[in-house]
């Protein structure tokens, strides 16, 4: 294994980004998203990624240096256009205009399309509670995924994130694809030459294999049967044809068996407590945290605690990361 600090961890993954072609603007988003993920112990979406956004940007499915464009089609929305570039510039631009638009309608959607995605979501929800607000986002990914009584992949692992902040303390924030596990986390047992436990995923032929492989090629299975089929349908439907982009299924043909990172929409939405409450709002967010303080007062634990102390531990002693990772990466900057 290879220590590295956070610090020398951002230098190569500026080194390598630079190196590739993109522009500043995406070098220090993209560079933000990938450091976060290894920090937090989220490393199926850490600096393993840095691997598919050269790939992508060789296999011409992503433009490195497009500049995204704001536009507010309505009081309550914003739409920033990414112009074929990765999702984080695009977030950046929108978010600003996001929050104005939550604290003065009460509620708020931000609309991002044309965008290459392959990010945690948790990212960009922590970045709307940090204002006060109430998050929500949602996006689909590629064909990889089988509904629910189907064996043919159609859905993407289509995440789902939710964030409430809670003051100065760590917000409740839960992220998680509706697939049994996220597909980046397959590809990385496939990296490690590990199984992966049945009911991940069927081979090509719908049988359940413990092949990561075989289930890549294959289909990824929902979380809960019908549930986390529906709930991958009502993401489709969100972040695809309600704000004009592609479907999963329609963003594998744009990608042309280039198994590059996946080119479609996301949407967010933010909530502002305070409009919705007005002067009660004290009264009714202390409820919330009678609710969390029960969840936790029982045992039990609230999601993204473990990645909260994952963080700490990392910004005191930086992180690990596999020294064929680190050799694959130092290799981008040749
Ligand atoms: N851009 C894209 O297209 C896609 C991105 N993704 C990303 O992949 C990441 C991982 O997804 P996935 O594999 O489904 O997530 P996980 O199953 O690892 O975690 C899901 C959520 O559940 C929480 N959690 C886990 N165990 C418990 C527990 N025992 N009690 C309470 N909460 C718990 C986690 O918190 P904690 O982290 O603290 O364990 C996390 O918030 C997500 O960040 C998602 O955004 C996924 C699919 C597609
Ligand atoms: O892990 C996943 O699932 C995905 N992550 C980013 C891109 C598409 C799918």
């Amino acid at each position: 294994m290879t220590r590295l600090s956070l610090d020398e961890l951002r230098e190569l993954s500026v080194a390598i980004l630079r190196h590739n072609g993109f522009s500043e603007p995406h070098v220090q988003a993209v560079t933000d998203t990938v450091l976060a993920g290894e920090r937090d112990g989220c490393t199926s979406h850490g600096v393993w990624r840095l691997l598919g956004c050269i790939h992508t940007v060789r296999a011409g499915k992503v433009v490195p240096d497009a500049v995204p464009e704001l536009s507010e089609p309505a009081p309550a929305l914003v739409r920033v256009d990414a112009r074929g570039g990765f999702s984080q510039c695009a977030f950046d631009l929108g978010l600003p205009k996001l929050v104005e638009k939550a604290r003065s309608q009460g509620l708020a959607a931000l609309a991002i399309n044309h965008c290459v995605h392959f990010s945690a979501l948790w990212v960009e929800i922590e970045r709307i509670t940090a204002h006060g607000l109430v998050a929500l986002a949602v996006t689909p990914a590629q064909a990889y995924v089988a509904p629910a009584g189907g064996t043919r992949p159609l859905f993407g692992t289509n995440p789902i994130a939710f964030g409430w902040p809670r003051g100065a303390g760590d917000p409740y924030v839960f992220d998680f694809a509706t697939t049994v596990v996220a597909r980046g986390e397959i590809q990385l047992h496939e990296r490690e030459g590990k199984e992966i436990p049945l009911g991940w995923g069927i081979d090509a032929q719908g049988n359940p294999s413990t092949d990561p492989g075989a289930v890549l090629d294959g289909a990824m299975l929902t979380f809960g049967g019908h549930k986390g089929s529906a709930l991958a349908t009502m993401v489709e439907l969100i972040a695809g044809p309600l704000i004009g982009d592609l479907t999963s299924a329609e963003a594998s043909v744009f990608d042309e068996g280039t198994k590059s990172s996946p080119y479609h929409g996301e949407l967010l939405i933010a909530f502002d407590p305070a409009r919705f409450l007005g002067a009660d709002a004290p009264r009714h967010l202390a409820r919330a945290e009678t609710l969390f303080e029960s969840i936790v007062g029982m045992g039990a634990r609230l999601p993204s605690q473990r990645r909260f102390a994952a963080r700490r531990r990392s910004l005191a002693e930086g992180v690990e990361i596999s020294d064929s990772l680190y050799a694959d990466l130092r290799a981008l900057l040749e």
